[in-house]
């Protein structure tokens, strides 16, 4: 398992976003503002989709790293953090009781 995280992604981008530099696809998308961001992870979820569909172990891999990062830039832009996202998860996990049920299954 990678060491490297959706929260490691999160801090790249960041600081990509504030570099101004003109090289950077992060730049672009945030100088782009948030329709045209969200327009482009629309198109990688379509992608991954489609990759889906077909069976398509790599395409699949490579489509889901695309739709994770713009996923991530277009929480930032609206200035959501990703553990926002988490503490929801994290919240429904408690309410469905799946987390407890594991622990004592495991103990
Ligand atoms: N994870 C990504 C990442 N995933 C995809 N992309 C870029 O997303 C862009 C769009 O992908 P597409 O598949 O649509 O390719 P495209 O050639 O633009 O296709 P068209 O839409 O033009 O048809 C490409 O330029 C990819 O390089 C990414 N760009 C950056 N990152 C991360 O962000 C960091 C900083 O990148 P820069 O901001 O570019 O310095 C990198 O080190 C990575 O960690």
């Amino acid at each position: 398992m990678s060491e490297f995280s959706l929260t490691d992604l999160e801090k790249i981008i960041a600081e990509r976003a504030r570099s101004g530099d003109t090289q950077s696809w992060t730049a672009r998308l945030f100088a782009g503002g948030t329709e045209k961001a969200a327009k482009k992870l629309g198109e990688e979820a379509v992608e991954t989709v489609i990759a889906a569909m077909k069976g398509e172990h790599d395409g699949l891999v490579s489509e889901s790293a695309d739709l994770l990062y713009h996923w991530l830039v277009v929480l930032a832009l609206a200035d959501i953090p990703l553990a926002e996202v988490m503490r929801e998860l994290e919240r429904r996990t408690a309410q469905s009781g799946i987390a407890e049920k594991a622990a004592r299954k495991d103990g």
